[in-house]
């Protein structure tokens, strides 16, 4: 099964509009299980592929403050373990969003990542183009090697940067899925477009 868990080189990285082309490729089941701030990625989500052909899992947490799960769930009282967590039951490829990128804390002591390695799923990485971000994925990239998670491939999302993305492919040797371009407005049009585009890489990579 094409169990994913998406992830990114940061914050804001597009991972909700890529899981939901990931959704559309793959008719697949949403997870996100730890949601900070409003509104939910889980809404977003529904909103831009329908709620009719895909399955919306609950979030383990919802918290109210927009900040690192650890800050966020402080706040609460609460104390989010490692153990609150295991995938939902699915008939189909489950596409789980992490929260911000692999480093966020999600307690006193444990990050993204280690959920990710406690859920046992191979990750797809969102990265964007921007300067500074060849850093940020490089690092990415040797945080995910040293853990032992599997990577499926990277996703660009945004203004291409021809030299920084060869600098990034050469490095990680990753297949690039997908190349997501700054859209003017995102569509259920443009979701179905780069789906489309995505399970035709992903086929190529994985038969
Ligand atoms: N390629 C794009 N074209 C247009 N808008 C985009 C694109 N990628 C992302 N956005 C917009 O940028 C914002 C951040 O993207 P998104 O919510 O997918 O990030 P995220 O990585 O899921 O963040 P979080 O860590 O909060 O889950 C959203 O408003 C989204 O619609
Ligand atoms: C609230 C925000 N949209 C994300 N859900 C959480 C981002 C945490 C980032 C923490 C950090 O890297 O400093
Ligand atoms: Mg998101």
């Amino acid at each position: 099964m094409h169990d994913l868990f998406v992830s990114a080189i940061g914050t804001d990285s597009g991972k909700t509009l890529v899981s939901s082309i990931l959704l559309t490729a793959f008719e697949g089941e949403y997870w996100k299980p730890i949601q900070a701030g409003k509104p939910t990625d889980t809404d977003s989500v529904r909103n831009l592929v329908g709620e009719e052909k895909h399955v919306f899992h609950p979030e383990r947490y919802v918290l109210q403050k927009p900040a690192s799960p650890h800050d966020a769930a402080a706040e609460e009282g609460i104390e989010i373990r490692l153990e609150d967590f295991s995938l939902p039951a699915h008939t189909r490829p489950l596409i789980v969003e992490g929260a911000g990128g692999l480093m966020v804390p999600i307690n006193e002591s444990q990050v993204i990542l280690d959920l990710i390695h406690h859920l046992g799923l191979p990750v797809v990485l969102v990265a964007n183009l921007y300067l500074g971000s060849i850093n940020h994925t490089l690092l990415s990239a040797d945080a995910l090697k040293r853990k032992g998670v599997p990577v499926k491939g990277i996703i660009f999302n945004g203004e291409p940067n021809e030299a920084s993305q060869r600098f990034i492919q050469n490095y990680t040797q990753w297949p690039v899925l997908l190349h997501v371009r700054r859209e003017e407005s995102v569509t259920a049009d443009s979701i179905n477009k780069y789906a489309h585009q995505f399970l035709k890489t992903y086929h190529e990579y994985y038969p």
